[in-house]
């Protein structure tokens, strides 16, 4: 659906140039809910502005369904452009204007008549859950509540895709859970297919499908949620998934180290709750397994989890275990062995 090949930025300043994209190519496809998650600076907002030519890249294509987006005339992209909603993380609602004119002004711009647009910002104020404050100000409405606006006022447009800048940066936890579930319901309920970037991983954990992950101008790893969450393969991915995940497992590790045992990290998608693994080990081998710590996040359908887990039992006997382990889909690391253990893998 959206198709960035190639694509480069150069910022000239008179001191320097500034590559803000290197050759980026990435593909979101229809329906989906794909986020790009870099820290400040990777390129993440150039790149969304680029996917509707807000931003011109200096190298490379946009495409929109098939369609070169540098290759239309400012009337064709004028017109495409109104099928991409923009929402971003400063809202950009008009101040001195009411929620009902916010959302009904840029539909006059494109010409709809009094009675559409009376009907349009009726209909998409009730998806988000604002009929009631139609008369009201942006003044007078919270950080979630001036999304919940511009998200209708983007959606008024009937877009085929919604662009989402940093949308929740700016709303506390609980306001953003409930942006990204109204996201997820608009993606669900209307097809309609989200591209969004973010520097935190809570976000993309909680709703999106796939994901590319940015530094320097360039993706470093891309794939669906479930591949990157659970085989990170570059440190800044991993960086990312760990922040999810109390740390102080090093002092757990040296203070329950005994020697001849294991310490080992089982991450896994599923609730392990449901599938008793470690009881299974403990029944099936001669093998005792301590758990030392353990997290769960959700993920936008499952959750994904990590155990810290000490193991004991002889070098044969882990062996099996962790081979059992893997077997039922369990990415196993060993954290620490001593002794014999050290060279069990
Ligand atoms: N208009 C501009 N002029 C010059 N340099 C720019 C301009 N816009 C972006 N840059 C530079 O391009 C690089 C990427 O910036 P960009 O805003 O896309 O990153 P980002 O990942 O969105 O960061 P943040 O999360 O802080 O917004 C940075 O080095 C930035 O300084």
């Amino acid at each position: 659906m959206i198709e960035f090949r190639n694509i480069s930025k150069e910022f000239k300043t008179e001191a320097q140039t500034n590559l803000a994209l290197d050759r980026v190519s990435l593909k979101v496809n229809q329906r989906e809910i794909y986020g790009i998650i870099g820290h400040s600076g990777a390129g993440k907002s150039t790149l969304i502005r680029v996917a509707n030519l807000l931003e011109k890249p200096t190298a490379g294509e946009v495409f929109f369904n098939g369609e070169a987006l540098t290759k239309l005339t400012a009337e064709e992209l004028r017109k495409k452009r109104q099928d991409m909603g923009m929402i971003f993380q400063g809202f950009h609602l008009l101040k001195t204007a009411t929620v009902y004119e916010n959302i009904a002004l840029p539909l006059k711009l494109v010409g709809l008549n009094a009675l559409e647009i009376k009907k349009r910002v009726h209909q998409y104020l009730s998806v988000v859950g604002l009929l009631e404050k139609e008369q009201a100000y942006p003044s007078q409405l919270s950080g979630g509540q001036k999304q919940r606006v511009a998200i209708a006022r983007a959606l008024s447009h009937r877009p085929k895709v919604l662009l989402c800048d940093e949308a929740t940066s700016a709303l506390d936890p609980e306001t953003t859970e409930a942006i990204l579930e109204l996201l997820n319901q608009i993606n669900r309920d209307f097809g309609i297919t989200i591209l969004l970037i973010t520097h935190e991983m809570s976000v993309i954990q909680r709703i999106c499908d796939r994901v590319a992950v940015m530094e320097a101008g360039k993706v470093v790893e891309e794939g669906s949620l479930l591949q990157v969450i659970s085989s990170p393969k570059h440190p800044t991915t991993q960086k990312f998934i760990n922040s999810q995940f109390p740390s102080g497992a090093e002092n757990l590790i040296e203070n329950s180290l005994h020697e001849g045992h294991l310490i080992v990290e089982l991450s896994f998608v599923g609730n392990v709750a449901d599938k008793p693994v470690l009881a299974e080990v403990a029944k099936k081998f001669d093998v005792y397994p301590n758990i030392l710590s353990g997290n769960m996040v959700p993920l936008k359908k499952d959750h994904y989890g990590k155990l810290l887990v000490e193991l004991q039992g002889n070098q044969m006997e882990t062996k099996k275990c962790l081979r059992y382990l893997k077997e039922k889909g369990i990415r196993t690391e060993i954290l620490k062995g001593v002794g014999s253990h050290e060279a069990v893998s």
